[in-house]
């Protein structure tokens, strides 16, 4: 199997996240994207994160109808900073035969050399660098055979922008999807400095993708 791997802290996950995995799936022909929020997101610690079970959620609700999106713990149920050495081991234990695609936009392959072990990324996967407004693509310094780079379309959508909108009691309807709106407000999320938003017991993944009305889709020609 082609497994596309699609890192993010997703706070919150938004439109411009959906379109770049559904552009990677379509173009190398990806049998599933496994979207993978980080646990402690090391180089956002100073920014202050949302709780990770809201954002695992909210990824959960975004990601429902799409019967070739899944998402992953593996990196919320680990203890400490997350790297992406250990995403693509974990990933690798639990499916040793895929091989792995992992999706990036510009801004994150720009910053890859400081990520932790990074000569060793390209070792366990290919990396598809995606565009984005504001952002230069490009891999210079990168292994040639381990990266692709990949024409998207526009979303100038960020989750900085999406949070600040909130905060200003603004809207954010149609940056992220519906059962994402519903989920900010019903938890009062970006409302509040993230070390005061509660962290209810959440409900399972199933619960709250049936509770957002969301079951996936039959796959048809036309759909995805
Ligand atoms: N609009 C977009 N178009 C293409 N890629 C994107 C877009 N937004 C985010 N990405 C990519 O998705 C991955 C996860 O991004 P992340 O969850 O940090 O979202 P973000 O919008 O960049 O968040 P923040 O504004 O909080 O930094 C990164 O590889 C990032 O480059
Ligand atoms: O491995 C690292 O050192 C590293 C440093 C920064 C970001 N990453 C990964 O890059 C992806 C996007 O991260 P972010 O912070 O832009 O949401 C996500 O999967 C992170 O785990 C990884």
């Amino acid at each position: 199997m082609r497994l596309g791997v699609m890192g993010g802290t997703f706070d919150p996950i938004h439109h411009g996240h959906l379109v770049a995995a559904s552009e990677v799936q379509s173009r190398f022909g990806l049998d599933e994207v496994v979207f993978v929020p980080t646990g402690q997101p090391w180089q956002k610690a100073d920014e202050g994160v949302s709780p990770a079970e809201h954002r695992y959620l909210m990824t959960v609700i975004a990601t429902a109808s799409n019967p070739r999106f899944t998402v992953s713990r593996v990196d919320i149920d680990r203890h400490g900073p997350t790297y992406t050495i250990d995403t693509l081991r974990d990933l690798h234990s639990e499916r040793p035969s895929d091989e792995l695609l992992f999706i990036t936009g510009a801004d994150a392959l720009a910053e890859i050399l400081s990520w932790k072990d990074a000569d060793r990324l390209f070792d366990l996967a290919h990396f598809v660098g995606v565009t984005r407004p504001g952002h230069l693509l490009t891999d210079k310094g990168l292994p040639e055979d381990r990266v692709t780079l990949m024409e998207v379309p526009a979303m100038a959508i960020s989750s900085t922008d999406c949070r600040a909108r909130v905060e200003a009691g603004h809207p954010v309807w149609y940056l992220v999807p519906d059962g994402v709106v519903q989920y900010i407000s019903k938890y009062g999320l970006y409302a509040m400095p993230p070390e005061q938003v509660p962290t209810p017991a959440p409900p399972s993944a199933e619960a709250a993708v049936e509770a957002a009305g969301l079951l996936p889709q039959k796959e048809t020609s036309a759909s995805h």
